[in-house]
């Protein structure tokens, strides 16, 4: 009998579930916050259930040589070493959906509450104080509430704003024209969200790109007496510039869910008498915990005694039979949507897959949602393959998909086309022998590539001289080339060169390749 343990304060509804579908259940819900104490026991266990407590480091996986499934009751996996856990063959699955309503709620009661000061009129009341004149609060109707991120839980908290009649402006690169439309929210960039919000609420993942979204610049161009609400991930505001911006009287006042370092115990914020904070309750009523234990307890059981995978964010749904010849063809599309998925700053209308040759007879439906959960992932909180189709038919993103099982020049061929509102843009691939996934043509230039952890892609005209002084500018830098391909459409013309370098590449050393005269455009990749 498979063994489960629960390391996390998950709804105790959940252990029913797993003894009634056949699982062993070990509760134990304070343990996640011991790493030690979890990596002593989890070589014992075939799943571990968790919530945002439990950190499942590569030193916990280590140890966990049994371990085939993380379920995590809830939306933000960043508390899992996803990569760690993929290498070692385990799924991690989460619940997308489960506890979205109740942390834009958790949002808009921290709005109303920043903009009444209820926390602090209640302590003085309860204090027998009686200061009526010191709490004069704003009103939220009329006012603009700036979403920054809106997808699950930002386009719920616009819809409860719009409820109050509230003005919702969003920045979201991922959100199109159609959606905001519908869901009756003005588009905006965030230099415009920033100069007009009177709130600020955000609810992006935390990524390279959202970390100190809110940064010191930032801030300065906000209005002044704005509000700052953030529900979704400590680490998307600077918070000691914050704390400066509100010691200055610049902004008004600030309520955080969630914080830089959690369980946090001390932080730049705590004391001013502008803040209010809650120790990462967003998901905590009994509804969404119901709902996300109930959930994860059934997904987790599905697939250690049936073998189904679902809400899985590092593998696609596919059976036992398929998945020896699939899977190489799974890294192939993962790695042509994240490539375009790095290249990719605008909103996205439409996605193009081609499958040509003995591809075209495979499970197309689970490549094509590895290659959206490849493209999306750089911008979207923990998509998983399940729901990247689902996710970008409600972004308005148009997918389709061709298959032809006709000769060319490869035995398969795969080619991801994606169009935004000012470029299109594909990239083709294949698997050799050898088992690997090569990227074979990019944008029409053939070049012939392997994907590596760490890469730099550069656009540019095929003129003398750019090899040699991109090659040295790394060089100087101290960034080793390991490998090296090029390719142009005519000499002369456009040309892509594709390099692999050990190691990171600093962002001074990126603006020098991007200044070379010959240079278009220059990115560092990461697989
Ligand atoms: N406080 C709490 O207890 C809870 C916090 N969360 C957190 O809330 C956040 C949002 O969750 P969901 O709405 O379910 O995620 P989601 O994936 O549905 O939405 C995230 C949105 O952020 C947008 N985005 C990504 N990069 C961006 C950027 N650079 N600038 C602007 N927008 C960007 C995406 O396009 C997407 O629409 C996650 O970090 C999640 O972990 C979720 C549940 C409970
Ligand atoms: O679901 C999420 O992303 C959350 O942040 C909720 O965290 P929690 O389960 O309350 O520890």
């Amino acid at each position: 009998m498979p063994r489960v343990l629960i390391s996390d304060k998950i709804s105790p509804a959940s252990v029913q579930i797993f003894k009634d579908r056949g699982v062993e259940v070990d509760y134990q819900p304070d343990l996640g916050k011991d790493r030690d104490a979890l990596a002593a026991i989890i070589g014992n266990y075939d799943g571990l259930a968790i919530r945002s407590a439990t950190k499942v480091t590569s030193k916990v996986l280590a140890q966990a040589g049994q371990l085939k499934v993380i379920g995590r009751a809830g939306i933000g996996v960043d508390n899992v070493d996803i990569p760690t856990a993929t290498a070692r063959g385990v799924i991690v699955m989460n619940t997308p959906f489960g506890n979205s309503i109740t942390t834009a709620e958790h949002a808009i009661a921290l709005l109303l509450a920043i903009a009444r000061e209820i926390p602090a009129a209640d302590q003085s009341t309860q204090a027998g104080k009686w200061e009526k004149t010191r709490f004069l609060g704003v009103e939220i109707t009329g006012k603009t509430l700036g979403i920054i991120g809106c997808g699950n839980i930002g386009s719920i908290v616009s819809d409860r704003a719009i409820g109050l009649k509230m003005k919702v402006i969003a920045f979201d690169p991922f959100l199109s024209f159609e959606r905001a439309e519908d869901l009756g929210v003005e588009k905006v960039e965030l230099e415009e969200l920033l100069s007009r919000a009177d709130f600020i609420s955000l609810h992006t993942p935390l990524t390279d790109r959202t970390k100190n979204i809110l940064s010191v610049d930032n801030l300065a161009l906000t209005k002044k007496g704005v509000r700052v609400i953030n529900c979704a991930r400590g680490g998307l505001v600077d918070e000691a510039a914050l704390r400066k911006a509100l010691d200055s009287g610049h902004v008004a006042g600030a309520a955080f869910d969630v914080f830089s370092t959690e369980p946090a115990t001390e932080n730049p914020l705590f004391g001013h008498p502008h803040v209010i904070c809650t120790p990462h309750l967003g998901a905590s009523t009994m509804e969404a915990q119901e709902n996300v234990a109930l959930q994860i307890a059934e997904q987790m059981s599905d697939y250690l005694v049936r073998g189904a995978i679902t809400n899985a964010v590092n593998f696609p749904s596919i059976s036992a039979e398929e998945a020896p010849k699939l899977r190489p063809f799974i890294l192939l599309a993962e790695k042509l949507g994240s490539f375009a998925g790095q290249l990719t700053d605008t909103g996205i209308s439409s996605v193009r897959i081609t499958y040509q040759g003995e591809v075209a007879a495979m499970n197309t439906k689970a490549l094509t949602s590895a290659a959206i959960a490849g493209l999306l992932r750089p911008m979207l909180a923990d998509i998983n393959v399940v729901s990247a189709p689902v996710v970008a038919k409600e972004r308005g993103i148009v997918i389709e998909e061709t298959t032809s099982e006709a000769d060319s020049d490869y035995d398969a061929l795969m080619t991801l086309t994606v169009v935004t509102e000012n470029m299109e843009r594909s990239i083709s691939g294949t698997v050799f022998a050898d088992g690997k996934p090569r990227i074979i043509d990019i944008k029409g230039i053939k070049i012939d590539a392997e994907f590596a952890p760490s890469m730099i892609y550069v656009a540019n005209e095929d003129k003398p001289g750019f090899v040699g002084r991109f090659a040295s500018l790394l060089g100087e830098a101290g960034v080793n080339i390991a490998t090296f391909a090029l390719g142009r459409y005519s000499p002369g013309g456009d040309a892509i060169a594709l390099v692999q370098i050990d190691g990171d590449v600093p962002d001074s050393v990126m603006e020098q390749v991007r200044a070379l005269p010959q240079v278009r455009q220059a990115r560092p990749l990461v697989f």
